[in-house]
């Protein structure tokens, strides 16, 4: 399987994803620069996190114009599997991949923390190592993670279980305390109507290795690649 890890001017996590899909996965991983005109050869595409073109106008706002965006939308439209982490989420939204949008957090400050995530739905390919309910601690970083959307957008993607991860207590209960930006349903990662595509707020790089005291990261770069075995080995 071989993945690749979208660097624009002001990424800062591009090293971080390349290094722990790597680490998780033992598959190959390369860096894809904004200005590629092309993905072929890929069967994952990450959109890392980071500060984008300085996050002027919006986060992702800007990038969502890279040219390799051309083809990660052509990608994405034809099913190939793309992930976007933090500031790779807020691109997603941004180029209308993913529904909604990232508001800048509900207490105005930018929030580094450790949150846990409850898995909602095990049935995608960034999920399907883990059980339904099952809790993961990850860090988050960023201004603007304050999923919004409107009700009706809402209530289609919590019918259809596009709502893939949210923020709980550590007994994976959803309470106001347990969100930590303001976004609603305690929405933390959602994926599009196929399936094939994931925006997150939280950072599995930052905890898929012992040596960082986390782990729980691995799963979703394992999952991937289970799925592909799956699919493809
Ligand atoms: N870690 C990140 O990707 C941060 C994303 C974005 N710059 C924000 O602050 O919201």
């Amino acid at each position: 399987m071989k993945f690749g890890v979208v660097v624009f001017p002001g990424s800062n996590c591009d090293a971080d994803c390349l290094h722990a899909i790597k680490a998780s996965t033992g598959q190959t991983v390369e860096y894809i620069w904004h200005k590629a005109g092309s993905v072929d050869g890929y069967d994952c595409i990450v959109l890392p996190g980071g500060f984008s073109y300085g996050d002027y106008l919006r986060c992702g706002a800007v990038a969502r114009f890279s040219p390799v965006m051309t083809p990660v939308i052509e990608f994405a439209q034809k099913g190939g599997l793309v992930l976007g982490i933090c500031n790779g989420f807020q691109i997603l939204t941004e180029a209308g991949l993913l529904p909604g949008a990232l508001h800048r957090n509900k207490n105005l400050q930018f929030i580094c923390d450790d949150t846990y995530l409850r898995i909602e739905n095990n049935a995608t390919p960034f999920t399907c190592q883990a059980e339904v309910g099952q809790v993961i601690r990850v860090p988050i970083a960023h201004g603007e993670g304050n999923y919004y959307a409107d009700p009706e957008i809402i209530q289609q993607l919590e019918e259809n279980k596009q709502v893939i991860f949210r923020y709980c207590d550590p007994y994976g209960e959803i309470t106001p305390a347990a969100n930590p930006n303001g976004s609603v349903n305690n929405i933390a990662g959602i994926c599009n109507s196929k399936g094939n595509v994931l925006g997150m707020m939280p950072h599995p790089e930052r905890c898929a290795e012992a040596i960082l005291g986390n782990t729980d990261g691995q799963l979703i770069f394992q999952s991937l690649l289970q799925q592909w075995l799956r699919r493809c080995g």
